[in-house]
């Protein structure tokens, strides 16, 4: 039989140290300034994403990192794996995790969450006279919930990238994808349509361990709102 590490008690966890996790690709790099501003000196091959380690040091003994795909951050978070994370308020609103806390807009990764059909079609779509849609995405929930809001019921087709591919190849009639230049929409025949919501990078904290460590993460807050402050 296996043996099973037991759940560490509370006390453990009150004391352990606290977990950072970041995301990693384009919004890592866009962190690292703000992360040196609010004191956070990982070890360096962090920003490697070569190196096959997942789990960081930094300068202060009482801080790891952690560097994980950007959906993950809000699922390691809301389950208290770690206690602070960085990501796209894209995919909080997909989760909704009740047990996230997000204090700060850190003013990084802008871009849209959108809907976009094929540029010849657009605008002959009558909405109103839609019942049913079949849209690709890699946000089911937002999707869903943006179409019911007009009564429009989405079947979605679920993809992880490549979402512009969807309507040429008659996966969906509709996309809805992150947007920031436009330029991956035009270079696939593609027109935005409607923004569902304009997103940014967030720091978010899990509920509980805020509770439970206020002391501590409470400050790393305050660290990470005076670095926003001095780059104003
Ligand atoms: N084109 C973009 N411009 C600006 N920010 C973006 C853009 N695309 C994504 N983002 C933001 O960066 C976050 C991470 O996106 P990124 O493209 O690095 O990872 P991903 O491709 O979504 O994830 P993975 O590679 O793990 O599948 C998104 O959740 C969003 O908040
Ligand atoms: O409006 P733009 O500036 O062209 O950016 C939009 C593109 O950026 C994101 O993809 P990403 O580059 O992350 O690739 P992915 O498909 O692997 O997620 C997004 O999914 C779009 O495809």
């Amino acid at each position: 039989m296996t043996a099973v590490t037991p759940i560490p008690p509370a006390a453990d966890v009150a004391s352990r140290t606290l977990v950072l996790a970041l995301p990693k690709g384009r919004i890592l790099a866009e962190c690292a300034p703000l992360l040196a501003r609010a004191g956070i000196v990982p070890e360096a091959d962090y920003a490697d994403e070569s190196s096959r380690r997942l789990r960081f040091h930094t300068e202060t003994p009482e801080l790891d990192v952690i560097r994980v795909r950007s959906f993950d951050v809000a699922t390691f978070v809301a389950f208290g794996a770690a206690e602070i994370g960085i990501c796209g308020a894209d995919v909080l609103m997909e989760f909704d995790y009740p047990d996230i806390y997000a204090p700060l807009d850190l003013g990084i990764g802008h871009c849209r969450i959108s809907v976009a059909e094929p540029a010849d079609a657009a605008g002959r779509t009558n909405f109103s006279r839609l019942s049913r849609v079949r849209v690709a995405s890699k946000y089911p929930s937002i999707t869903r919930k943006h179409f019911a809001m007009r009564g429009i019921q989405a079947e979605i087709v679920t993809l992880n990238g490549a979402m512009e591919l969807a309507p040429g190849l008659g996966l969906s009639r509709l996309i809805v994808d992150l947007v920031q230049t436009g330029s991956t929409l035009v270079a696939n025949g593609l027109v935005e349509t409607e923004v569902i919501a304009h997103v940014t990078s967030r720091l978010i904290v899990n509920r509980t361990a805020l509770k439970t460590r206020p002391e501590a993460i409470g400050a790393w807050i305050a660290r990470f709102r005076a670095a926003l402050e001095a780059a104003a």
